[in-house]
């Protein structure tokens, strides 16, 4: 079973929050036929992931699926969502799926590191050109709770949450 958890800390505007996943993936005798994670990009800044040996995590590179190897005691970082977003679509959001394998259970727990769930995330204005307009916002402002809640809602009309709030640049 996977549980999910959020944590919040510090005083004020700064008020940050974590969100720890656990995600076990028991061997499958028919892996071919099933995905542990559904392909999906994260949402918060940037999450941090520690697994178990048992590789899984497939990373999408230029339309292909790329198998990441586990390396043992190490932390793996991805950029998610709110960091694309912050930048203007300079740093992409990665998106990535766990498959399965019929030999041995894989354990991955990852942290989704975020602002507070009340902060408005938008593209920072230093990277928003307003005189020429060469990088218009491209992304609609939102709090990272409606973020969430977008998220996890069942109205992305299997788009991903990131595509709902991209505007259309002419
Ligand atoms: O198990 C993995 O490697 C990926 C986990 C993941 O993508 C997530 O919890 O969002
Ligand atoms: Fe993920």
């Amino acid at each position: 079973m996977n549980g999910r958890m959020l944590y919040r800390e510090g005083n004020g505007s700064r008020i940050r929050s974590a969100i720890f996943a656990g995600n076990p993936y028991p061997p499958c005798p028919q892996p071919e036929l099933a995905m542990g994670l559904p392909p999906h990009s994260d949402h918060g800044l940037l999450t941090i992931l520690i697994q178990n040996e048992i590789g899984g995590l497939q990373l999408q590179h230029n339309g292909k699926w790329v198998n990441v190897k586990a390396l043992p005691n190490s932390f793996l970082v991805n950029t998610a969502d709110h960091l694309e977003i912050l930048s203007n679509g300079r740093y992409k959001s990665v998106v990535h799926r766990a498959v399965v394998n019929n030999k041995a259970t894989r354990i991955s727990i990852a942290t989704a590191c975020g602002p507070s769930l009340d902060t408005i995330v938008s593209p920072a204005p230093e990277l928003v050109e307003d005189g020429e307009g060469h990088h218009p916002p491209a992304y609609i402002p939102m709090t990272y709770r409606d973020y969430l809640e977008l998220q996890q809602s069942n109205q992305l009309d299997r788009k991903s949450c990131l595509d709902r709030i991209r505007l259309q640049i002419a």
